[in-house]
């Protein structure tokens, strides 16, 4: 669904990212692992169009995404739930997700409520609330519900758990497996790599803007050097 080929690119004249080529097939939910400023965030807002320099090829379905505008990868099936949730504190739960759903059908958007509400109860019963007074869990619930109500095909995540109690992070993490079980390819990235591979079926391993290495989940969880860089074993 989501090819990357040969993406560099960056913030200015130096690249952050090299040669990085990924793919996501419909459905699949993949990791991108790596250190603090290894480029994974770089990753995700290029795939947004969000990245001011790019360099090489990007295909959604295959249609070349150089040209398309963010605003249109949303309508394309793109949705990104960002590093640090960035709900806005002062709307309600509602609001808050309707905001996700702002290029559809407004006789679309309740539908999409209702199911988040199903895979987030905790939404439903504080939909009146203003989402600055959440806990960061359930703000990170909101984040994940609003990107939801733009109906994507590929949900983009930036470090979901961070700065999560372990007990949220495991209820992100299998909101994030009903997500998928729903059909929709999810693209991940966690510095925590021990739950992040429980999560995805595959993953890439991110150093200095390079893939270093990639595999399945049970391949990388028994690599002796992913055991020892980023598992502690
Ligand atoms: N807006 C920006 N302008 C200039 N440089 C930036 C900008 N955002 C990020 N960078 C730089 O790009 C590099 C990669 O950052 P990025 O956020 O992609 O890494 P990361 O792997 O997601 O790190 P972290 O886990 O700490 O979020 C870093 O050296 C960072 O300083």
């Amino acid at each position: 669904m989501l090819d990357i080929i040969k993406l560099s690119g960056g913030y200015g004249p130096r690249p952050i990212l090299h040669d990085v080529s990924l793919h996501v097939n419909e459905g699949e939910t993949v990791a991108i692992l790596g250190a603090n400023t290894a480029g994974k965030t770089s990753i995700i807002k290029a795939i947004c169009g969000l990245l001011p320099r790019t360099q090489g090829r990007m295909t959604l379905h295959g249609q070349d995404l150089a040209q398309v505008p963010a605003h249109r990868r949303v309508a394309m099936g793109i949705a990104c739930v960002p590093e640090g949730r960035h709900v806005f504190p002062e709307m309600s739960v509602y609001e808050n997700l309707l905001l996700g759903g702002y290029h559809r059908r407004k006789s679309d958007l309740e539908a999409s409520i209702q199911r988040c509400y199903e895979l987030f109860p905790r939404l439903q019963e504080r939909r009146a609330q203003a989402a600055g007074t959440l806990s960061g869990g359930e703000q990170q619930m909101v984040a994940i519900g609003r990107a939801l109500i733009a109906d994507p095909r590929l949900l983009l995540l930036d470090e979901p758990s961070h700065g999560l109690a372990p007990m949220m992070v495991d209820e992100v993490h299998s909101a994030i497996m009903k997500v998928n079980q729903e059909g929709i390819a999810v693209l991940l990235i966690e510095q925590n790599v021990a739950s992040a591979l429980k999560v995805v079926g595959r993953a890439y391993v991110l150093e200095s803007g390079r893939i270093a290495m990639e595999g399945t989940a049970d391949q990388l969880e028994s690599n002796d050097e992913i055991r020892r860089t980023y598992l502690g074993i």
